[in-house]
């Protein structure tokens, strides 16, 4: 089969808009993610379309945003504040990437089965779905990346990463795991690189705390920590656009693959023939300078904000974190939200110092995770 690889925005938005019926996920793109199962990454035409609806009643509920804040703080009061006290306390170093990945576990399970599995706790217990989940997500960009009869071989001879994916299959419950995998690592994945970004551009870090001070009203003399909740993080409008910058420079899902149904010419010119993979990169888009300008590759929140200190909007096909077109994703508004409400909180009530030499590069992963963690210092800051 044909695969080509396109990071142009015109042709992102042609390929997941203009022309979404011509390209399906395809049967490859299940093969790849076989562990999801019918569930509404996998779904196409009907079943994704019942999918949809059915994540949209739920998300369009009048009490979903009362529910997600009080679940958030609760989680943030009662598992993120008291492991970054501990480890502050003790003056140890600690995985912030683990820690974001707990918390987005413990967070999900609660809001979709009603049930905290408590892995945010001081001991940071072991937990199998965990690394089951790494094992899953590295074993399925290799499918992506490799010729599908070599990976079908290691499959047949249980080596390599499709042993791991085996043994890790093992691990997770069938039907939970469709429902969890969505957001699980995603908002993980983007506080890690957002407070690594912050981490090494200090004067952002300083602006943050300065729109926190002159927006917000403080005032919360006798409370142990401070939580910034969903009315006073939709206010933080520097936040959004750090948050953005995390996510242009490194989005949790860097690639996304179609096949074309019939033949098709691109907006740049390019033919493609019918049964073609088509790889479209987020991550290049990101970091082009015909899109982005010269500074591409820097830092910086001030792009996101418009001349009206309000937030500037950017076509989905430039910026496509959260995917482009029909399918775009359904928790968009849910995690940018949440994102801030717990960005906010520990910029506000901790000072956060990168550990001298330990290596941050992304992993050759599905989700752009940190390959060895971020590993920090944490110190209480007396603000209140
Ligand atoms: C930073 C966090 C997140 C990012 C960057 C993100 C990004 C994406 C992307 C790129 C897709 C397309 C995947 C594909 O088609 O293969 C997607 C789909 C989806 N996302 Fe998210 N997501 C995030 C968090 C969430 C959360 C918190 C939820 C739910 C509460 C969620 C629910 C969904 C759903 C249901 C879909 C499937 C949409 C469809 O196929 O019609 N996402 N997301």
């Amino acid at each position: 089969m044909d695969m080509m690889v396109t990071s142009d925005p015109a042709n992102i938005n042609h390929i997941l808009t203009k022309n979404f019926s011509n390209y399906p996920k395809g049967p490859e793109f299940r093969k790849i993610f076989e562990i999801l199962g019918d569930g509404i990454i996998n779904a196409e035409s009907e079943l994704w379309e019942f999918h949809r609806r059915a994540f949209m009643v739920f998300m369009n509920h009048v009490k979903y945003y009362d529910l997600l804040e009080t679940l958030v703080w609760e989680k943030v009061e009662n598992g993120l504040f008291p492991v970054l006290d501990y480890f502050s306390e003790h003056g140890t170093d600690v995985d912030l990437q683990d820690i974001f990945q707990r918390l987005a576990f413990d967070n999900i399970c609660k809001l979709v089965l009603d049930y905290d599995p408590s892995s945010l706790c001081i001991d940071l217990p072991y937990i199998p779905s965990e690394k089951a989940f790494n094992d899953t997500m590295d074993a399925m960009f290799y499918r992506y990346v490799l010729p599908e009869r070599i990976w079908k071989l290691q499959k047949w001879l249980g080596i390599g990463k499709e042993k791991k994916l085996t043994e890790a299959w093992k691990a997770f419950d069938e039907f939970i795991y469709p429902l969890i995998d969505q957001p699980l690592k995603k908002d993980g994945t983007c506080l890690t690189w957002l407070f690594w970004l912050i981490a090494t551009n200090p004067l952002v870090e300083v602006k943050i705390r300065e729109e926190i001070k002159t927006i917000l009203h403080l005032d919360e003399a006798g409370k142990k920590w401070r939580f910034f909740n969903v009315k006073e993080s939709h206010k933080l409008v520097y936040l959004h656009g750090a948050l953005c910058e995390s996510l242009r420079l490194f989005p949790p899902i860097a690639l996304q693959q179609k096949t074309s149904i019939h033949s098709d010419i691109l907006p740049s010119g390019h033919y493609v023939d019918e049964n073609t993979r088509v790889i479209l990169s987020f991550y290049s888009v990101g970091r082009m300078e015909t899109v982005w300008g010269k500074d591409c590759l820097e830092f910086k929140p001030e792009r996101w904000i418009s001349e009206h200190g309000g937030i500037k909007h950017v076509p989905s096909y430039k910026f496509p974190a959260f995917n482009v077109g029909p399918r775009t994703c359904l928790g968009k508004n849910t995690s940018i939200i949440q994102l801030k409400m717990i960005a906010a909180s520990i910029i506000y009530n901790y000072d956060v110092q990168l550990l001298k030499g330990h290596p941050v590069l992304p992993r050759d992963s599905v989700i752009l995770q940190a390959k060895h963690g971020l590993r920090v210092r944490l110190s209480r800051r007396n603000v209140v």
